[in-house]
């Protein structure tokens, strides 16, 4: 599609080109999808060239936008008319439809911005494609009161048509994974840009209305106008013709040029004035000048086409009108006929005839007229009796009016003129559909970069609850490490370095004393039970042990193997024996059996320092031989240590009290 899409579209364009019945502004249109169809090429040596081609159709879409938005007093046509005095005939009519203009122009603006989405090119895409859309269904609609032009013709339409569909499909080729995130600014972009076509649409077709309204009620005015001049002249006539019945003769020569020439003074479209008497003779003519050929007409004969209407006010001594008919001076015109009858006999006298050239009435009317916006013709039933204006560039209008001339029904037809239209014509729908379209690329930008942004707080965030977990979890784990480093696994105990790290805490608490605790016989438990009741046997240890030595405040802890110990601060040694002789009797009351049913039991050694400086040494070697003592002496026992020997070399007298 990217291949054949702008070859298409080039042949659609160049065919509407060559066609010699389309109008200007189709060549135009035609033109620029020429150019923009050639856009779609990349050649690789001259990429500038694409970039000259963009950029000068970027400029000149512009121009074309803005002669479409710029207010009429800020910049007339005339002078994009004399700027663009090259083209052949009105530079306007060049100018292609506003919404093909704005579809075109976002395809080259979506182009120039390299399908990029963060610049807005897939909103710019899709409202190009919603113009083109409401160009083909306008057309369905045609209300034919257009003073635009506002659809370009099907070939155009599917040539931009191809080129969408190539930059559409490269856009979703190239930003595939984007896509999905591109809804919601979409949507919402979308929804401000269909309103500013819907409201373009509404406001232009009102303004269509408008202009038309307004071109027909000027229309009117003036065949209002018309009439009104004519019924003006007839009336007048009527006057003159009471003066010659006062008269009561057929009127002298210099009565009738004395008389006759101030009416025509006033009404410079009568050809002539004449008195006709009652055998169709002409005896009197006014001006003479130019009407020689009238005075002794016998117009019965001469003049056949009057004749009825002669009869009317010779014979029937009544007004008679000619209608327009052609005039002796060789010219279209009307005949009005107006019965002179005798004051005293009634008899008619005679007719006076006023005879109205219709090309002057038309020029006295149609005076003062700006023939560029409008033409006018006027029409006795087919035959065209005059106009004025010249017909080039008109709108698709024609308003007509029917014109009671002397009881002649003639025809005015006003054709209102595309420029002066123009030039009247509000900015309002094309300013209104801009801001909507601007309103909705920045709203779809905010949108975009909203999201993005959205994109990386979660993205940041997410990764901040991961580092978090992870300090979480490495932090457990350091608590972990840190209390194994301390405690024994099996029994959950503070092991050999807390129980270390307690008694040097308490350097210098006097009395302190140490346990050492030893299960008796604990091998025939792991020999005979096994290693697992054997562990499960110094759980229970364990938790004996930790309850009864720390109701005092002392520390239990496993020392290694099966052997446990006790830090006792603030214990003397009648202290320290009292709670190692609970210690004992709870764990040999406990339901902790060897294999043949003995009650399983502990021997206890026991050191205390009352004064002096600690040597933990010593004190552990004192217990430990007190263990041994107790072992020795058929364990299941408590025996207190010897006296310390402290740093100046005496005892601690105390000690094993
Ligand atoms: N199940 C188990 N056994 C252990 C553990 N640590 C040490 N032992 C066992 O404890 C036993 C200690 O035995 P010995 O040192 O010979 O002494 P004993 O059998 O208790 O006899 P006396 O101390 O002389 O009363 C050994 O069989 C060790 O394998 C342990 O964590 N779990």
């Amino acid at each position: 599609m990217t291949r054949i899409g702008p070859l298409l579209a080039l042949t659609l364009a160049l065919l509407t080109l060559l066609r010699q019945d389309a109008e200007p502004a189709q060549h135009s249109t035609a033109v620029l999808l020429i150019v923009l169809a050639v856009s779609h090429w990349q050649p690789e040596r001259i990429w500038r060239l694409r970039a000259w081609l963009l950029g000068s159709l970027l400029l000149v879409m512009l121009l074309v936008m803005a002669s479409y938005l710029l207010p009429e007093y800020w910049l007339s046509i005339a002078h994009w008319n004399a700027w663009l005095s090259a083209l052949p005939g009105d530079a306007y009519r060049w100018r292609p439809p506003a919404l093909m203009t704005l579809a075109l122009l976002l395809l080259v603006a979506s182009l120039q911005l390299n399908l990029r989405l963060a610049l807005g090119a897939p909103l710019l895409l899709t409202l190009s494609g919603l113009a083109l859309l409401s160009q083909a269904l306008i057309q369905q609609w045609a209300t034919n009161i257009w003073v635009l032009d506002h659809a370009a013709p099907p070939s155009l339409l599917a040539a931009a048509g191809c080129l969408l569909t190539v930059q559409a499909s490269l856009l979703i080729r190239h930003r595939r994974e984007q896509l999905p995130g591109l809804r919601r600014p979409l949507l919402a972009g979308l929804a401000p840009g269909l309103a500013a076509l819907l409201f373009w649409h509404q406001q232009t077709t009102l303004e269509d209305r408008r202009q038309y309204h307004a071109s027909a009620v000027q229309s009117r005015a003036l065949a209002a106008d018309f009439e009104r001049e004519n019924a003006d002249h007839l009336a007048a006539m009527r006057r003159f013709v009471s003066f010659w019945e006062l008269y009561d003769a057929p009127p002298s020569d210099a009565d009738w040029a004395r008389q006759a020439s101030r009416y025509h003074q006033d009404y410079r479209y009568f050809l002539n004035i004449a008195f006709i008497l009652p055998s169709s003779e002409i005896i009197r003519v006014f001006p003479l000048a130019g009407n020689e050929n009238a005075l002794g007409a016998r117009l019965f004969d001469d003049q056949p086409a009057g004749r009825p209407a002669l009869s009317e006010a010779l014979i029937h001594g009544r007004e008679g009108s000619t209608g327009a008919i052609d005039l002796l001076q060789g010219v279209p015109g009307i005949i009005h006929y107006l019965p002179v009858h005798s004051r005293t006999s009634g008899e008619v006298l005679g007719a006076t005839a006023m005879v109205v050239s219709l090309p002057a009435l038309l020029d006295t009317l149609f005076d003062g007229i700006d023939t560029r916006a409008q033409a006018l013709r006027l029409y006795a039933g087919e035959q065209l009796l005059g106009e004025v204006g010249s017909l080039d560039d008109r709108v698709n209008w024609r308003h007509r009016f029917s014109i009671d001339v002397g009881g002649q029904p003639l025809l005015l037809d006003a054709l209102p003129g595309r420029s002066a239209l123009l030039m009247q014509r509000a900015r309002l729908p094309e300013v209104g559909l801009l801001v909507g379209l601007v309103f909705a690329y920045l709203l779809y930008l905010v949108l975009f970069a909203y999201q993005r942004l959205a994109g990386q707080h979660r993205a940041a965030h997410h990764t901040n609850q991961e580092l978090r977990r992870e300090v979480q979890a490495r932090s457990i784990l350091q608590r972990e490490v840190e209390w194994m480093a301390r405690h024994d696994e099996l029994t959950e105990l503070p092991n050999r370095r807390l129980f270390m790290e307690t008694l040097d805490a308490n350097a210098e608490r006097r009395p302190l004393s140490v346990l050492i605790c030893d299960v008796d016989h604990f091998k025939r438990i792991n020999d005979h039970l096994g290693h697992l009741a054997g562990d499960r046997y110094l759980r229970h240890i364990a938790e004996i042990g930790r309850r009864v030595i720390c109701e005092q405040d002392g520390l239990f802890a496993r020392y290694g193997g099966e052997e446990f110990v006790a830090c006792l601060p603030g214990s003397d040694t009648a202290q320290a024996k009292q709670l190692a002789e609970r210690l004992r009797q709870a764990v040999h009351q406990a339901d902790l059996l060897h294999h043949d049913g003995q009650r399983l039991s502990i021997s206890i050694g026991i050191a205390t320092q009352t004064q002096g400086a600690l040597d933990i040494g010593q004190l552990m070697q004192v217990a430990d031989e007190a263990l041994y003592v107790a072992k020795a002496g058929g364990r299941n026992r408590v025996v207190s240590g010897r006296p310390l020997t402290l740093s100046d070399g005496t005892c601690d007298p105390l000690s094993t009290r």
